[in-house]
């Protein structure tokens, strides 16, 4: 579960700060899904890195299951964040010497998980994001659709308690979009992905209209400050 109580980040020296959140106050249960729109400049991204633990906030918590993020050691911070959170960005990122099956693996090397059990969970990951076939495909030889269902993969295959996408489709054909937005969605449902009983909570920043429509809970960020939305029926109804 996330709670973030009267979360505000400045950016910039004392006399000439830029507010990127205002007061942000919202949770987000466990494997429950929050969608995050708003304009240009309005916070989403400032959002995600304080959720993913990449930023600290200037005032007030980030709190992911009771644990303050901004209270702990970089140290720390860097283990939670390799063991519990995975990160769909805007563009895959993978290593390009590596295949589609050792970029996902790589995701299971800093939390100690042996090689046997990293290629048959990585096989797992893509086959389940639709790539079985493509295993041993370097990112060149891939499409950016595929390269960006890699990355899904690569932040599932860990089993993550928490799935932060910023824009995951940017530059994609809407076929292509929608695929990776359903993927993303299916990660939710337990019985869709590749390690059974596992449901992460899932936070989003996508300007589909129909993925928010769908969404649970809205929050739309305007100059650092977040109007939220909750749907009735909430997460049991997504
Ligand atoms: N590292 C930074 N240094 C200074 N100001 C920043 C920094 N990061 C963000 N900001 C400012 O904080 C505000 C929110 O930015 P943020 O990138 O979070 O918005 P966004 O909604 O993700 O925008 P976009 O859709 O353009 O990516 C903006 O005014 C931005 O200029």
């Amino acid at each position: 579960m996330y709670r973030l109580t009267a979360v505000t980040k400045r950016y910039g020296p004392a006399d000439d700060t830029v507010e990127g959140l205002s007061d942000v106050t919202l949770s987000v249960p466990r494997g429950g899904q929050l969608v995050v729109q708003g304009p240009p400049g309005g916070g989403k991204s400032t959002l995600l890195r304080l959720l993913g633990g990449l930023d600290r906030p200037t005032e007030g918590t980030v709190e992911l299951d009771g644990t303050d993020l901004a209270a702990l050691d970089d140290g720390t911070l860097a283990a939670v964040r390799a063991e519990h959170i995975g990160f769909v960005p805007r563009r895959a990122h993978l290593l390009p010497a590596l295949t589609a099956r050792q970029n996902v693996e790589a995701a299971l090397v800093p939390l100690g998980v042996r090689r046997g059990e990293r290629r048959t969970r990585a096989a797992r990951a893509l086959e389940w994001a639709g790539l079985g076939a493509r295993l041993r495909c370097v990112p060149a030889e891939l499409t950016p659709a595929e390269r960006q269902r890699v990355a899904v993969a690569r932040a599932v295959v860990k089993r993550p308690k928490v799935l932060l996408a910023d824009e995951p489709t940017g530059g994609l054909g809407r076929q292509d979009a929608a695929e990776v937005l359903a993927l993303l969605e299916a990660a939710r449902h337990a019985d869709a992905v590749p390690e059974p009983g596992y449901v992460p909570t899932l936070v989003m920043v996508t300007h589909d209209s129909a993925t928010a429509r769908r969404a649970p809970r809205l929050a739309v960020l305007r100059r650092g400050r977040v109007e939220l939305t909750e749907r009735e029926g909430g997460d049991a109804s997504s």
